[in-house]
């Protein structure tokens, strides 16, 4: 696993493939450049009058519904129907449910597309599954463990990879837990890195369709692993921010080896 995870990064660098997004306002420019930073080439797109020839062309669509509307409600329903008569891979971030009824209803519509990935914050993750979470906006008030149960219920009724964010990144697959132990605490103080974990999740799905556990995983590592290296040279979460985009440009192999701490747990 070790060794494939920077293969990946490797492909993701060679493949370069297009990304398409329907992500919140918040987070637009700096998944964009997110993105770019790891090699990928992102297209942010809503339009109900192009978005299914956008899912066509692209690798992978990651859904956000960081900033619901109803229009962009609809965008995700065609951009998530298409994928899924297409046999595309697309990526689910469940932002903020449990928060609201608008955002459960959303994604309980979502989850009929079936998603090959749903990444989320522990407390996302239990929301999602009914299992009680209480969320506090977008922000977790759970530990990442807490939520495996939910998110094992969900890969076994939807087939999903399920990843938790959080201090440890799980990673839940069929018979499988994939735990990342990379990150720094400082990058809860930056909005939106969830929502670029989940976009680099889509980049690496659609660069590695075949396995998605996998891209999931490296995808993790890749910013876990950025954001520990750049938290060193960070004063705050302002030059945090750009650290870690240049890390995502400039890691090498070493520095991904030398930082990695990935466990697996068959079950
Ligand atoms: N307590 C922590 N310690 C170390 N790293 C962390 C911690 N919390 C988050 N991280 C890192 O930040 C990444 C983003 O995860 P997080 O769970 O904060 O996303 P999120 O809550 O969805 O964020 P947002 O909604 O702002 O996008 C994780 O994958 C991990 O690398
Ligand atoms: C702060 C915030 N509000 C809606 S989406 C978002 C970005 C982090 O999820
Ligand atoms: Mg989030």
């Amino acid at each position: 696993m070790r060794e494939s995870l920077w293969k990946s990064v490797l492909q993701l660098r060679q493949n370069s493939p297009l990304v398409h997004n329907i992500t919140n306002y918040v987070v637009m420019n700096n998944t964009a450049n997110a993105l770019l930073a790891a090699g990928a080439s992102p297209i942010m797109a809503h339009a109900h009058a192009e978005i299914e020839e956008m899912v066509s062309i692209c690798g992978a669509t990651v859904i956000n519904i960081g900033t619901l509307d109803e229009y962009w409600i609809e965008s995700m329903y065609k951009a998530a129907a298409k994928a899924q008569q297409l046999g595309k891979p697309w990526v689910l971030d469940p932002v903020g449910a449990g928060a609201s009824n608008l955002r459960n209803t959303t994604v309980a519509q979502l989850l009929k597309y079936k998603p090959t990935v749903i990444r989320g914050n522990a407390s996302e993750i239990m929301a999602l599954a009914n299992a009680g979470g209480q969320t506090k906006g977008v922000d977790s008030t759970h530990q990442s463990v807490e939520a495996v149960a939910s998110a094992k219920w969900f890969n076994e009724n939807t087939g999903a990879v399920v990843c938790i964010s959080g201090a440890t990144d799980v990673i839940v697959s069929a018979n499988q837990k994939i735990l990342i132990d990379n990150g720094d605490v400082m990058m809860t103080k930056v909005t939106g890195l969830g929502c670029i974990a989940t976009a680099l999740i889509g980049a690496f799905v659609a660069s590695e369709p075949d396995n998605a556990t996998e891209a999931t995983a490296a995808a993790m590592a890749l910013l876990g692993i950025a954001g520990e290296i750049a938290v060193q040279k960070a004063e705050g979460p302002g030059s945090l921010q750009m650290h870690l985009l240049d890390k995502l440009y400039n890691i090498t192999e070493d520095e991904f080896n030398t930082y990695l701490k990935v466990t697996i747990e068959n079950d």
